[in-house]
């Protein structure tokens, strides 16, 4: 549902010259699975969704998402994805049910597919009380509710998660993510950026740790903890970028 193979991304930077942000990068994620990207801050996960989401181009190596090759048919994987970061906004003079019913609009739902679905997102987020407050008027958990119910009006088979609960409290934080494993549960295909080592281990069902642009250990938390025979996530994570770094410095001429 999202193939990722040898996918690069290089900038021209003005001040630090060619930055490379992916450095051959692949994986896949099924349908019914949440696939974690975890990193620390400048690891390329942004990039690489941003990519999948045909915001930016690569420079090398193919993604494809939802059967759509992202280079060659943008318009039909724009129309397969659902993108939510933690900066989704919402508008403060409309109500919840006026907004996502804009997007749905947006994304070109007739009106009667829309009150349907409408109806399906608001039982399914628990939003119904909700439904006439205006964006102004709401707590930031609900805000959250919204951002998630405008991302998935569309019902696309693909979600693509960019740190969504960063800055947001632990209750907040919750109801994310059990927003996510629910519509993981419904058999979407979900890509969930984050750099909380708490959040992988309760959501996702296989991650890939990305540093420097590139995939340094993927699989799930268990076949990952097994394989570096290292059982704090925390410290798996502190060991393979120590590693990586430390390998780096002595290979890197003087
Ligand atoms: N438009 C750009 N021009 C130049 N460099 C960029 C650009 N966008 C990203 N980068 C660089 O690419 C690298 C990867 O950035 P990216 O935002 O993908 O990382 P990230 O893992 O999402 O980090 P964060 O958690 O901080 O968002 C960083 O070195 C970043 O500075």
């Amino acid at each position: 549902m999202i193939r990722v193979q040898d996918l690069r991304k290089d900038f021209d930077d003005l001040k630090r010259g060619q930055v490379t942000a992916l450095d051959g990068v692949s994986f896949e994620v099924r349908p019914g699975e949440v696939y974690g990207l975890l990193g620390p801050n400048g690891a390329g996960k942004t990039t690489c969704l941003r990519i999948l989401s045909t915001v930016l181009q690569s420079t090398g190596g193919f993604a494809e998402v939802a059967g759509h090759d992202v280079s060659r048919f943008p318009a039909k994987v724009r129309a397969s994805i659902g993108f939510m970061s933690n900066n989704t906004g919402i508008y403060d003079r409309m109500t919840a049910r006026e907004l996502v019913e804009h997007y749905g609009r947006l994304y070109g739902l007739g009106e009667d597919r829309l009150k349907e679905r409408i109806d399906e997102v608001f039982e399914t987020l628990q939003m119904h009380e909700i439904a006439d407050m205006l964006g102004s008027k709401m707590s930031t958990g609900n805000r959250q509710k919204v951002s998630i119910a405008r991302t998935i009006i569309h019902d696309p088979p693909v979600l693509i998660f960019d740190e969504p609960t960063s800055g947001l409290d632990v209750l907040v934080a919750r109801a994310v993510l059990d927003a996510v494993r629910k519509l993981r549960d419904s058999g979407k295909c979900i890509i969930y950026s984050t750099h909380i080592m708490r959040e992988v281990e309760k959501l996702c069902d296989r991650i890939a740790i990305i540093h420097r642009g590139r995939i340094l250990a993927a699989g799930s938390v268990d076949e990952l903890e097994r394989e570096h025979d290292e059982p704090d996530m925390e410290e798996l994570f502190f060991d393979l970028i120590s590693e990586y770094e430390k390998s780096r410095s002595e290979t890197s001429p003087v």
